[in-house]
């Protein structure tokens, strides 16, 4: 299973949360990304953690202020961006042109999406992984795969229709060992989460408990 930790803009320690995520990954041999604020995208890659940006913007070099630009993300440390995050809401032309940016600068690429509808959208545009999120649940710490395992399973069969190629992830109120199973029991190849680590007292013990039932 695949773990991505979006530390959205909570105020934890990203360099903290990193190490451990890169400690925590290499005794169980399971890819655990961390997803800090643009800002801090070095720091947290000079830990040696998969890095990812929160979203790139769908922009080539030129006269965009306030973007963030994929090739420069990859030369801070990222390896991949999530795009279309619930709360980073992006056109379907936007997604397009966010997964070019990201193609040119060899970013990994994460399409976040609401249903299975959007995900079958998302899904054939190309990006290596969709994330199925019901919005509702995002920071509630009820986790998809109990409280809604349908959109889980659809969004599966959604993208697989499409692209068999393209992993699916589920995201929202992940924060258990148990929640990351289930996704899994679900057909999910991976996780996206934020609070469950993010806002934890101890994200390391977080993160340790997540990710138990693949040592
Ligand atoms: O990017 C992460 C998702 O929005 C899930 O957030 P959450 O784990 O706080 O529910």
């Amino acid at each position: 299973m695949f773990v991505l930790v979006n530390l959205k803009a909570y105020p934890c320690d990203p360099v903290a949360v990193a190490e451990a995520a890169a400690d925590v990954a290499a005794e169980t041999d399971t890819t655990i990304a961390v997803a800090p604020q643009a800002a801090d995208l070095a720091a947290v890659a000079e830990t040696g953690a998969t890095t990812y940006a929160q979203d790139v913007s769908p922009v080539e070099h030129g006269s965009h202020t306030g973007s963030t630009l994929a090739e420069r993300a990859a030369a801070n440390g990222a390896t991949g961006t999530l795009l279309n995050h619930s709360e980073c809401r992006r056109k379907l032309a936007d997604i397009d042109a966010g997964l070019d940016a990201a193609e040119r600068a060899d970013l990994d690429t994460v399409v976040c999406a609401n249903n299975p509808e959007q995900i079958a959208a998302a899904a054939a545009l190309g990006p290596d992984a969709v994330a199925v999120e019901p919005p509702e649940l995002i920071g509630t710490g009820t986790p998809v795969s109990q409280a809604d395992p349908d959109i889980v399973e659809d969004a599966v069969a959604a993208a697989e229709a499409v692209d068999p190629s393209v992993d699916v992830y589920c995201g929202a109120g992940i924060s258990t060992g148990d929640d990351l199973e289930a996704a899994g029991d679900l057909g999910a190849t991976g996780v996206l989460l934020a609070s469950g680590v993010a806002k934890a007292d101890d994200p390391r013990a977080a993160l340790e408990d997540l990710v138990a039932p693949l040592a």
